[in-house]
């Protein structure tokens, strides 16, 4: 009998290039993430972490090569591949007017959710948010917004997270929240891929290491 056949990376990187202008912010990128492991992205300011990010969160496309999340394409699978990944980022894309409840739940009711004020809720106790839970966004501190924007991540349950500096601008309660909430999502299966310049904390939380030098993977 034949074996089954191994199933694809969780991320492929096959020889990817992306191009500002002039510049060249990741040049012939090749890397494979095995699923069932985490990806800790290293590299100084303006290296390509968050580009890198941006393309597998098919905000971006490679102007060279080819990005593959669970081996589906992240320019011809758009659509499949936004299903299964979820990008905490710097911009959190946050609707200004809405509480934090209601910006929940707007994602909530979008993915057809049973009971979504109940399941909003829960997550705003979960990133420690309940006393503000019906102020509007505008009036949220840089940390209180990170704390929305990983519930909103969690609330789309992703296949794939991919979490941009997602310490930043947290208090040390917040930074303990966030490291628990990374270690969930892993025991639940979730392939998290974290850039961050706080080493110590990404290499306690993840499996393997990408550490880009302007744009090219080099050892750490
Ligand atoms: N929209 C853009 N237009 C032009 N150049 C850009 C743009 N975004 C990023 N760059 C450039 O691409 C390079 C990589 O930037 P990127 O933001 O990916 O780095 P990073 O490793 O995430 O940096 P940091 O640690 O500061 O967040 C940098 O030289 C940056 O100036």
């Amino acid at each position: 009998m034949e074996a089954p056949p191994a199933p694809p990376p969780a991320l492929a990187l096959h020889d990817v290039s992306k191009r500002y202008g002039r510049h060249w912010a990741l040049a012939r990128l090749s890397y494979a993430l095995p699923q069932g492991r985490s990806l800790l992205l290293t590299g100084h300011n303006g290296s390509g972490k968050t580009t890198l990010l941006r393309l597998v969160a098919t905000a971006l496309s490679p102007t060279h090569g080819r990005v593959e999340v669970r081996g589906r394409d992240c320019v011809e699978q758009r659509d499949a591949v936004r299903r299964e990944v979820a990008l905490l980022s710097h911009a959190s894309f946050l609707y200004e007017d809405l509480t934090a409840h209601q910006n929940l739940m707007v994602l909530a009711r979008l993915l057809g959710l049973e009971s979504p004020s109940d399941v909003a809720d829960g997550l705003l106790v979960k990133v420690g948010l309940t006393r503000r839970s019906e102020s509007p966004v505008r009036q949220f501190s840089a940390g209180m917004r990170k704390r929305l924007a990983i519930a909103r991540l969690l609330l789309k349950a992703p296949a794939v997270a991919l979490l941009d500096e997602p310490f930043g601008e947290l208090d040390p309660a917040g930074i303990q929240a966030m490291e628990k909430i990374i270690g969930e999502l892993k025991t639940s299966g979730v392939t998290v891929v974290l850039a961050t310049h706080l080493i110590e904390q990404g290499m306690s939380l993840c499996e393997e290491r990408l550490h880009l030098a302007e744009g090219r993977a080099v050892a750490a």
